[in-house]
């Protein structure tokens, strides 16, 4: 058979008090024995349910600081403002401390939507901003290390409350306002003058009654613990300081005006029967607590909530001469919430007139209605109007059988309330932290599945392109090369052409370009400086021949670069930026070494040493011993009809030696001595010395409308001699093994893959950041795929485990998935 005990656990801690009134289901017979056997049965089921959410919480701390930051859901707007701003100024948060109160009652309905155990401890001053907003605000893993001291909070309280369950007596605090007559109440109870009471306020502190047995030593004895919060054992002496009941009186006169009150254990041996005793009666052990009286002092008011959870029954005091003062409703207000039923003691009845006790009853019975409806429904059990200073049959029968009422009514609700406060709050507490951790792990598998698709998204995106890059790596490579060697092929035999068409212009006494213009010969005398100046120009054509070459190889260098950041960039994956690398033309062959540039044969006009001028270079033997016709760029010998003529040109050259300053020591001797040949040879014998003559002016003649155009000529072949000649240059081409334009093949080819090369470095640099920055992304996603794939299923497991635990402490409630 069901009873209204079942359904006060079952239903997870709402207490039904519609089912069934406390006196029927107490009048029914055996009940105490059902009740205790339920009550075993549910405790050990609860216990089990406890250790099982503690070592679930403590995975999901784990989880949360190794695997995954939790996410938290968002607090509900409405709801947060309906109870922020509603009357019931108590209910600010709900905390641990109120979910466990909640045990008992059905004061606040849970909404849903709500954390109600793990709530986040977000202070909601009227200033402050709206707890969403603070919880939006916050750090993911600032919410993270809050819900995770709120997961600690709650295991410690886990152990609260199972150690709850396992202790095995039950606490009833005796409350009330000041001077109501507590302590001659629990007098009363006890049927003895333990408690000192008086007209003027003498509880400051609270004492609690304990059977004798619960003495280690069974003696009579106080123990006073230095602050409630104190740890506290009976066989520990450390923990207490030990007194004689004697000095009860003086120990609470002692802590009248202490800030900070002890507590006082007093072991007390019940001088009644055992079935009469409500201290120790063998279904039940009660301790008694004598609490200070309400009044608006905080710190004992605090003191008196902060107690409250350990308590099963609380009894209020009150005078029936007085009406209830503020704090006494407000506290009445708040222990109807809960504990549902509060055991109201109305005293001082004797001092109330007969004709005046129905019209006091009804104001206080209506006082309570209004505050507390469950206790006015069951007020024949729950209210009972005393005299607690005449509790004995031969004082008062009429009141001593009341007060004896009392005791059955006592003893039969702190029994019938072991179940509410003892399983109920562990119920009711376990109900709504379980719910939590299933709205937690909700929404956090909602997170983690929009993580997953991200991470998918993501890697649908990224890995082809990664893919792509990688498989375009080596070609791309390979092709920046082709490029970079092609370039330099080409623009390194284009200068060989260049030069070796501009040398062989030189070779036959012409300018390599028409920039430059020949001097103008202007006669004999001057025929040095004339020389000078031929070599000048001839020198000066070929520097601005090598400037043309520059200027073409700039430009078709910076055509190479665009190609080369054009593969580059279309190698790259789009939304990425391009190589933005400008090619300054103005740079390339700008060598920062003033040596370097004198080793390469550059701006040989400018000079001075190349524009000396040797005899040879005016008067070339050779060219006059081999006569050569200038016909284009053939030359033709002329050996048999030259002789006489190559004889006619030793004359003339000699006379222009003479006439120029060219002549040496050489070119005279040599000039001797092919005269003397001359006049020792049978031919020309033949000719007579008029002959000679004749012709030495006829030849003197030619020479001087020949030299303009002979000059260039030996000048120019002297200069390409020189610079095709590597072993012994002539002009400043200080090349160890290359010709002048083998030199100036290799400079450009060196500057041309200088500079290639750098634009190809730049474009395999950006690609190679690209593929890399894409490969990290890649990474991050398959770690976050991962992540996310491993916490949808974890916290998948997590609500699993819910289910589980709440079968197992048959609690009830699921949060509807959609109000995620
Ligand atoms: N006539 C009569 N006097 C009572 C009754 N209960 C208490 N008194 C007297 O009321 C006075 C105050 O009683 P206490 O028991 O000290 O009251 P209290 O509520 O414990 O006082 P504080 O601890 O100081 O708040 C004492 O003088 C008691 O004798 C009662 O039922 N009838």
């Amino acid at each position: 058979m069901q009873s209204a005990v079942y359904k006060d656990v079952d239903n997870a801690g709402n207490y039904d008090s519609k089912a069934a009134s406390h006196a029927e289901e107490m009048a029914r017979p055996g009940w105490g024995e059902e009740a205790s056997r339920v009550y075993e049965s549910t405790k050990e089921r609860l216990l089990t349910t406890i250790g099982g959410t503690k070592s679930l919480l403590s995975d999901i701390q784990n989880f949360n600081s190794s695997a995954w930051t939790m996410h938290y859901p968002g607090l509900d707007a409405a709801s947060v403002e309906q109870r922020s701003s509603g009357s019931n100024s108590l209910h600010r948060t709900v905390s641990i401390d109120d979910a466990t109160a909640q045990g008992v009652s059905h004061a606040v309905a849970a909404n849903p939507q709500e954390m109600q155990v793990l709530r986040l401890d977000l202070k909601l001053g009227a200033s402050s901003a709206h707890p969403s907003a603070l919880v939006n605000s916050l750090e993911k893993s600032s919410i993270a290390t809050l819900l995770d001291s709120r997961l600690t909070k709650s295991s410690q309280h886990l152990d609260a409350l199972s150690t709850r369950i396992k202790d095995t007596s039950s606490k009833v605090l005796v409350t009330g306002d000041l001077n109501s007559g507590k302590s001659t109440f629990v007098n009363a109870i006890l049927r003895r003058n333990v408690m000192p009471s008086n007209q003027l306020p003498t509880t400051t502190i609270f004492c609690e009654v304990h059977p004798v047995e619960e003495h280690p030593q069974k003696i009579e004895q106080v123990h006073l613990i230095k602050s409630v919060r104190d740890a506290y054992s009976p066989t520990d002496e450390s923990t207490f300081k030990p007194y004689s009941i004697d000095d009860l009186e003086a120990l609470c006169e002692e802590n009248e005006t202490n800030p900070n009150p002890p507590l006082l254990k007093i072991y007390l041996n019940d001088p009644r029967a055992a079935q009469n005793s409500l201290l120790s009666n063998g279904t039940v052990s009660i301790s008694l607590i004598d609490a200070p009286g309400l009044n608006l002092d905080t710190l004992s008011t605090t003191a008196l909530f902060a107690r409250q959870e350990e308590i099963d029954v609380v009894v209020f005091v009150l005078s029936a001469e007085n009406r209830l003062t503020l704090s006494a409703k407000e506290f009445l207000v708040q222990a109807s919430h809960e504990k549902a039923c509060v055991f109201c003691v109305v005293n001082g009845w004797d001092r109330i007139s007969e004709r005046n006790k129905e019209k006091c009853k009804k104001g206080v019975l209506d006082q309570l209605k209004s505050i507390s409806n469950e206790t006015w429904v069951d007020r024949e059990e729950l209210v009972h109007f005393v005299d607690s200073t005449n509790v004995e049959a031969d004082q008062d029968a009429d009141n001593a059988s009341r007060f004896a009422r009392l005791e059955d009514s006592l003893r039969n609700f702190v029994l019938f309330n072991r179940q509410k406060s003892k399983l109920a709050p562990a119920a009711r507490f376990l109900t709504h932290l379980l719910s939590d951790v299933e709205l937690l792990s909700k929404a956090n598998v909602k997170v983690a599945d929009e993580e997953l698709e991200m991470a998918r998204n993501e890697l649908t995106r990224v890995k082809p392109i990664l893919e792509m890059m990688r498989e375009k790596r080596e070609s791309l490579q390979d092709e920046l090369e082709r490029i970079e060697n092609e370039a330099v092929e080409t623009l390194g035999k284009y200068t060989k052409t260049e030069i070796e068409t501009a040398l062989n212009e030189i070779g036959n006494g012409r300018l390599a370009t028409d920039k430059v213009s020949m001097p103008i010969y202007e006669g004999i005398l001057s025929i040095y400086p004339y020389a000078r100046a031929v070599k000048h120009a001839l020198l000066q054509s070929l520097d601005l021949s090598v400037n043309d070459i520059e200027n073409h190889v700039r430009e078709a260098t910076g055509q190479n670069v665009k190609l080369v950041q054009g593969v580059g960039n279309d190698a790259l994956p789009e939304g990425v930026d391009r190589v933005k690398r400008v090619f300054v033309k103005e740079a390339m062959f700008k060598s920062r070494s003033k040596a370097n540039t004198s080793t390469v044969g550059m701006k040989l006009s400018e000079k001075p040493h190349n524009l000396n001028i040797s005899p040879r270079e005016i008067f070339d033997t050779t060219q006059l011993l081999i006569f050569k016709k200038v016909g284009g760029d053939k030359v033709e010998e002329e050996s048999d009809e030259g002789s006489f003529l190559g004889a006619l040109s030793l004359a003339v050259g000699a006379i222009t030696m003479v006439g120029g300053k060219t002549m040496g020591m050489r070119g005279f001797i040599e000039g001797a001595v092919r005269i003397s040949n001359l006049w020792g040879s049978d031919r020309v014998r033949q000719w007579a010395a008029p002959a000679v003559g004749v012709l030495v002016v006829g030849a003197a003649t030619y020479y001087v409308f020949e030299l303009p155009r002979m000059i260039p000529k030996t000048i120019g072949t002297s200069i390409k001699k020189s610079l095709e000649s590597s072993a012994e240059p002539a002009l400043s081409v200080d090349a160890a093994s290359d010709s002048y334009a083998e030199v100036h093949q290799l400079r450009v080819e060196r500057e041309t893959r200088k500079v290639l090369r750098l634009a190809s470095w730049d474009v395999k640099e950006k690609f190679r950041a690209t593929l890399e920055t894409h490969a990290v992304e890649c990474q991050r996603a398959e770690q976050g795929e991962a992540k996310a794939q491993r916490a949808v299923e974890w916290f998948d497991s997590v609500c699993t485990k819910v289910d589980g635990l709440r079968k197992l402490g048959g609690l009830g409630m699921t949060i509807p998935t959609e109000t995620i």
